[in-house]
C-alpha cells in the first residue's frame, strides 16, 4: 500500500472512475445521498464499483440511511467500507458494522478544536475518522462543499483510530494540508471537479500526483 492513502469521492461516471483507478487512488467514494450533485443510483454504483473491485476500496457514502436501505447498497453494490456523514450516533455505527461485517468510517465536522473532542466517542465503534470542515450555513450536503478547516488542528492529535483528512482539498494545497496536518490519509471531492458534482480527469490526476509527492519529500 502507498505510504499516503488517497479517496477520490463523488465520482458518477465511468471515464472518471477509470481515471481515478489509473491515477493509482486507494479509495474510490459513491455517493448515496439525493440531494448531492454525485449522487449515483444502484445501477449506475453497480457499474463503477465493478470498475473497481481489485483495484480500489469501493466506498458507500450514505447520509442518516436506514439499515434496509444500506442493506441494499450492501448486497447489490458490494462496497468494501461504509462512510457515515450524517448525524449517525455511534450505535447506529455499531450496529451497522455488525450487521454487515465490513469496516465503516464516521466523518466528524471540524471547526475548532472543541469537535475533535465529539471524535473520541466515534473512535470508539468506527474504523477511521474522516475529519471534514463544518458546511456552510444553508447548504444541502454535509459534505462535498470545498471548504477547509485549520489544518494545524490535526498536528499531534492523539486518536486510537486512523483518520483521513478531507475538506476544501485540491491539487494546488494537498501538499501543505499534509504537512501540516500530519495525516496519512486524504479525500477530494470539488477540489477535482470543473463544474459542481463534474469530476475533471486532469485534476484527479494532479491530485493524486501532488498527494504522492509531498509524502516523499516530507518523508526525506
Ligand atoms: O460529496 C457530496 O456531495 C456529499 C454529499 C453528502 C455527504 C457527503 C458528501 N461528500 C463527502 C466527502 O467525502 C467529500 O469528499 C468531503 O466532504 C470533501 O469534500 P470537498 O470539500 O468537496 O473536497
Amino acid at each position: 500500500m502507498s505510504e499516503i492513502m488517497i479517496k477520490i469521492c463523488g465520482l458518477t461516471t465511468e471515464d472518471t472512475m477509470r481515471a481515478a483507478l489509473d491515477a493509482g487512488a486507494d479509495m474510490v467514494g459513491l455517493v448515496f445521498f439525493p440531494k448531492s450533485p454525485r449522487h449515483v443510483s444502484l445501477s449506475q454504483a453497480c457499474k463503477l464499483a465493478d470498475m473497481a473491485r481489485g483495484r480500489a476500496q469501493v466506498v458507500a457514502l450514505t447520509v442518516n440511511m436506514d439499515l434496509d436501505s444500506l442493506s441494499r447498497i450492501n448486497e447489490l453494490v458490494r462496497p468494501d467500507l461504509f462512510q457515515f456523514h450524517g448525524s449517525e450516533t455511534p450505535e447506529a455505527i455499531a450496529a451497522a458494522k455488525v450487521m454487515f461485517g465490513k469496516p465503516v468510517m464516521k466523518a466528524v465536522a471540524i471547526s475548532s478544536a472543541d469537535d475533535l473532542e465529539e471524535a473520541r466517542f466515534f473512535a470508539v465503534v468506527a474504523d477511521r475518522l474522516l475529519f471534514d470542515a463544518k458546511p456552510p450555513k444553508g447548504s444541502d450536503l454535509p459534505g462535498g462543499n470545498g471548504v477547509s478547516f485549520d489544518w494545524d488542528l490535526l498536528k499531534d492529535l492523539d486518536l486510537p483510530k486512523p483518520f483521513m483528512l478531507s475538506g476544501g482539498l485540491d491539487p494546488s494545497n494537498v501538499a501543505e494540508a499534509i504537512r501540516r496536518s500530519g495525516a496519512r490519509a486524504v479525500d477530494v471531492s470539488s477540489g477535482v471537479e470543473r463544474d459542481k458534482g463534474v469530476k475533471d480527469i486532469e485534476k484527479i490526476k494532479a491530485f493524486v500526483a501532488a498527494a504522492r509527492s509531498t509524502f516523499a519529500v516530507a518523508g526525506e
